[in-house]
Order: C-alpha cells, then structure tokens, then sequence
C-alpha cells in the first residue's frame, strides 16, 4: 500500500487526532520544563481571573495557574491510562490467546471466569478497594487495569479463534511446525494488530475513569492536580470562573476522543477479511466403524478406505465415506468434483489435519509406513519433509505481517536445521527455482507487495523446500487470474518431473486438471464415482455425474456466447443421503434400481465406476483440452 493511499484511508481527523494526543503527551512529559507558573503557586494576580495572555486559561479559586494545573493534570491521566492498558493487556492478552488456540476444557474455564468477572459491578469494586487501599497513583493503575482484563480477554480470544483457523496456520501445521512456533509466529503478531488499536481505545476508556474516580476524590491525591479533581474543584465556583471547569473537560473531551478515534480508524484499517475457513484442530483418532486390514501395497502412496464423518446436530455428516486410491511417484492424481463433495476433507485426513468435530477412519500408507497410526506429533516429521501442501488462496495461505523471506527459510531452519545465512541461500535458489525473478529481493518483502501469481509460486517454493514425496495442491489455481492458471501448472507439471515426486491436484474444473492428470478419481457426496486414467475418464466418462461435469466445464474452443450447461438439481443433504444412488435426482438415466440400491464402485478393466445405468463406452472428447498433450 502506498503511503499516499494510507494516509488518505486514513483520514485528516485521524491525523488531527494523532497530532492532538501528541501535543498532550509532550506537554506532560516536559511539563516542568516548560515555561509554566508552579501548578500549586499562588500568584499575585487577582484570583479567578479569565483566560489573558499571561494565563491563557486563567487561574482558578487559590490564583493558580488552570493551564499549569491541566498540563500537569495530564501526566496523571495519561500514565494511569498507559499503567492500566499495559497491566490489562498483560493478564488478559495470555488468558485469550490460550482460551482461543487451546479452546475445549481451557476456553470453557478461562471464558466462564472471564464473565463472572465482566458481570461483577465495575464502579463498586474500584470505590471498594481504593477507599480501602488508598487512593493512589498505583492502586488505581492496578484497578483500572484489572478492571480491563476481560475485556483484553475478549478481544484476543476473539481474534486468535479467527487467526487459528486462517489458512497460513494450516500451512504452517503442514510443514510440520509446533504449536507454540505457530503461536508465537503465526498468531501472535496477528493478534497484536487488533490488540494495538484497542489500546487506543482502552486508553480513552481508562482516561474517562480515572477521571470520574478523581472527581469523587477518589483518584491521586491534592497537591498533584488531575483533570476530574480540577472539574470538581472549579464545579462550586463554575458561575464566576466557568474557565477552571471548562478547560480541564474540554482538554479531557479531545483527548478522550483522539484516542477513541484514533483507535477506531486503526481498527478498521486492520479489520480481519473473514474468509470463512474452517478451525483445523488434529483428529480426534476415533474410527467411525472398524475396519478391516488392508494389503499394504507397493507404492509410494496408498488411501485405503478413508472416511471423515462429522458429528453435528442435524445427525452425522460423512463428508468422505470410504475412498482408495493408490498413488506412484511421477504421476499426478487429480480429485474432481462439485463444491463440497469432499476433496477438501479427503487431503485434509490424509495430512491428519482436521477440525475438532472431524472423526477420522481408513488408512493411509506412504511407503508403506501407516500415517494413520503416528500422533499428531509423530505426523510432524511427515509433514513438511515427505508430505508438501499448495493452498487454494496464496493470500492466506502467507502470513500478511511477515516477510517472505521469514516465511520461506522457517522450514529450512526448523526441519533441515539450516543456519541463517544457508537458509537464505537455500531460500533464493527455491524462489528462482519457482520462477520469482529477483530471488533476493523479493524475500525482503511482504506477501501484499507481490501479484497473485507470484504469490502462488512462494507457496509453493515453500511446500517443495523439504524435498517432499508427494505434493498436494488444493484448488492452487482456483484464486488466480486464467492468465496465470496454466503457468502455475506447468511449473507444478515441470517441477514434479524434476523431483520425481507425486502430485494430488484439488480442483472442481475438469479443464484445469485434464491437461496435467495422469489419474482421475471424481467424487460425488463424499464417495468415489468414477476411477480412472485421466485420459479415459475424460474422453469416454461412464458414470453421468462424470459426463455432467465434463458438460459444465468450460472448453478453450466454446465461441464467445456459448452458454455452459450447467448441472440441475442440488447435491444432496451429507446428513440426509437418499436411499439408493446419491446422483439419482439429478441423473436423466436413473431408473427404479438406482432409487433403491447404491450402486458399488465397480473395476472394468482398469477403469472403476458406481452407476447401475453407466454411459456406452463411445468417444464423448473434451474439446480444447488435450488430455494427453502437455
Ligand atoms: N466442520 C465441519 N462440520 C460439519 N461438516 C463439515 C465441516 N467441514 C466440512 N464439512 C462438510 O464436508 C463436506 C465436504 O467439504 P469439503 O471442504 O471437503 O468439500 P470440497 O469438495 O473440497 O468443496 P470446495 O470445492 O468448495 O472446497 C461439506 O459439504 C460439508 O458439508
């Protein structure tokens, strides 16, 4: 962003105020250097008297100078406001980060104390203690700011539980990072962008009570003036002198809402885009039925039977229910299907990570070595090293506040205990490698500076830096200009040639994978429906979802006008599968049987497909798309 176009969203009042709480800050700090009458002299003059040019704001009921007083009154207000911030900030900023990340039994305590202590009666609690502790600089810090603890709670919560889930944390986790890495890396300096601008807000909010404290005499004590004490001082003597009152409350009004303002445009710069990412949380390692042991097969990459259910209030959802595949290095493996057939969740259960609510069935075996039987710490050597992950947004797959730089040698560091200076070197060669022109300099910046693209390629430089077996890419295209689409994947085709590793490629568009997929699996509610090499599958599909998709897709030969026909009907309800075929609503061959029995994934001939009525086996091409040409 440029910085013309920061101030601008900002605002002229933002830097009005700015300039205000300035002025006010270091009036305080040099108040006594500051060509000033004594705060607490009397002068010789005439009490009382209004503003002239020797006491622009006049002097009060004793002579005293009211702008001495205010300026001195400021120090007060504004180091009980910093004392407070700073004390709620510390208790509650570690109690809402680990309500937020931990969640479960730690968010349920943290969160039930943190109302009980939000409904106890604020004003009540600070008389109490200070008429019983004294009425001092450092009580009231102290109960201002314990009185703010949950309200620091909140927010921290709040924003950690939306940072946590954010899928830069998931591509952290993927790369095998801990979680107290991912907190201190990943969430923290996230949080302390909203956490900063509530300070500000915080500050007004202290400023005002410190104020109604000193007005009932309650706050620091005479000779030292604060600005609610000065307003109770001039309230008896508000007719003759109106100035003694009028030039603390004002001064207290613009400071008060400097600071609200201030906040309040710092808040909505910063505002989180909220993208409506699930919470990824490690499986609960809870098998929804048993299953029978399967043949571990020679290969570099084999899912057997892989279910991911849900436990929800509407009854149990199988988002995945019950896929295999096997998978061989040098080839690409692409997993098609409409929004929300399960792709997502089926490369989620293979890394093992999964929302809390998920329960997770099936195996998994790379190299033969069951993943499915390694603890979520155990997965960490796997992640990162042997398994890599491209996300689907490059924007939030990247932490916005850290370089690319800091981003690109973690998992150098942290898995392949690289030094600072080779993992910079090492980071240069992955981006030039990834096609990034000016490696070195674009480590110095930050994810905003860089287009989409570029974007997309530090991703994936990141998921390739441990030399992974197998690489997954979920919808890595999906965000990206069509310009774009096809160099990503030609890099993604040119670098697993290169690595000789394994790619499962993610995406809803038959065009975007029929070009780079040797093997297809399309899925429908959760299930397998057509297996196969990609080449056949596209050319002569068997199952009519398969042909339905193929239909939607749109072909780089279509004219300008063609409209795409679209595929009628609704997937079906997870929770409420029908009986039968789960296509059968939407499918123009279904007949009697298909409302009655599923139909099983049946294996003709090195194809597999689940449909009672399959397509005749005749060439139906997807035109402008060249399954085989690369
Ligand atoms: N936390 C959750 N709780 C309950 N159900 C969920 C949860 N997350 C996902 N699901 C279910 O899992 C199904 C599959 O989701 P998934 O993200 O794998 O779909 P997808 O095929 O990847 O879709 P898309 O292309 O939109 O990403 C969804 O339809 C949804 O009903």
């Amino acid at each position: 962003m440029r910085r013309g176009r920061l101030s601008a969203r900002l605002g002229l009042g933002f830097w009005l105020a700015t300039g205000w709480i300035l002025l006010v800050l270091l009036a305080a700090l040099l108040a006594d250097v500051l060509p000033l009458a004594r705060y607490d002299e009397t002068l010789a003059g005439p009490p009382r008297s209004g503003p002239s040019p020797a006491h622009p704001f006049g002097t009060d009921g004793l002579g005293r100078d009211v702008l001495s007083r205010v300026v001195h009154g400021a120090r007060v207000s504004l180091g009980v406001g910093l004392g407070a911030v700073l004390l709620g900030l510390a208790i509650g900023a570690p109690l809402g980060l680990l309500a937020g990340y931990r969640r479960k039994a730690a968010d349920a305590v943290i969160m039930a104390l943190n109302d009980v202590a939000q409904a106890f009666p604020a004003l009540v609690f600070a008389l109490a203690v200070v008429a019983f502790a004294g009425a001092n600089l450092r009580n009231v810090i102290i109960v201002l700011g314990v009185l703010g603890v949950p309200s620091w709670v909140r927010l921290v919560r709040g924003s950690t539980l939306t940072y946590a889930g954010r899928e830069f944390v998931l591509a952290a986790r993927v790369l095998g990072a801990r979680d107290r890495r991912i907190l201190w890396r990943e969430v923290v300096p996230n949080v302390a962008v909203p956490a900063s601008s509530y300070a500000f807000i915080g500050m007004a909010v202290v400023i005002v009570a410190e104020g109604s404290l000193a007005f009932l005499g309650l706050s620091v004590q005479a000779p030292t003036p604060t600005w609610g004490g000065l307003i109770n001082e001039g309230r008896t003597i508000m007719e003759d002198a109106p100035n003694v009152v009028l030039a603390p409350s004002v001064v207290m009004f613009l400071t008060v809402l400097s600071f609200n303002l201030v906040g309040d445009r710092l808040r909505a710069l910063t505002d989180v885009r909220e993208i409506g990412l699930e919470p990824v949380r490690q499986a609960v390692a809870a098998v929804p039925a048993p299953t029978a042991p399967h043949p571990v097969r020679d290969c570099l990459l084999q899912a057997e039977d892989v279910r991911t259910h849900f436990v929800t209030p509407r009854g149990l959802v199988k988002a995945v229910d019950g896929v295999s595949f096997t998978l061989e290095r040098g080839r690409t493996l692409a997993v098609v299907g409409e929004s929300g057939s399960g792709k997502s969740m089926l490369i989620r259960s293979i890394l093992g990570l999964l929302p809390g609510t998920a329960v997770r069935g099936g195996t998994v075996y790379l190299s033969g070595d069951d993943l499915t039987a390694r603890s979520p710490a155990e997965m960490r050597s796997v992640l990162g090293p042997r398994l890599g992950t491209v996300f689907q947004d490059p924007m939030t797959a990247l932490n916005p506040v850290r370089t690319i730089g800091a981003q690109v040698t973690e998992p150098l560091r942290v898995h392949l205990r690289m030094g600072r200076r080779q993992a910079r070197e090492e980071a240069v060669r992955l981006l030039a490698s990834v096609g990034i022109p000016d490696p070195a300099r674009t480590l110095r910046r930050y994810p905003h500076q860089l287009s989409g693209g570029m974007r997309q390629r530090v991703t994936i430089a990141m998921a390739l830096s441990c030399g992974p077996d197998v690489l997954f890419a979920d919808e890595p295209t999906t965000a990206l200009d069509v310009t774009i689409q096809d160099q990503v994947l030609r890099l993604l085709h040119r670098l697993r040639e290169e690595r000789d590793m394994a790619v499962v490629l993610v995406s809803h568009d038959l065009s975007v994978v029929a070009r780079w997929a040797d093997e297809v699996i399309v899925m429908y509610a959760g299930r397998v429906v057509e297996r196969g090499p990609a080449a056949e599958v596209f050319g002569r599909p068997r199952m009519p979802y398969t042909e339905a998709l193929l239909q939607a897709a749109p072909r780089l030969t279509d004219p300008a006008h063609h409209r795409l026909r679209v595929i009628s009907g609704r997937p079906p309800d997870l929770a409420d599968l029908p009986a039968g075929c789960a296509f059968r609503a939407r499918c123009a061959y279904a007949g009697d049987r298909c409302a009655t029995e599923p139909p099983p994934l049946t294996e003709v001939e090195g194809r597999a497909y689940a449909c009672w009525h399959p397509l005749p086996s005749t060439e139906t091409s997807l035109e402008g798309t060249h399954v085989d040409g690369r």
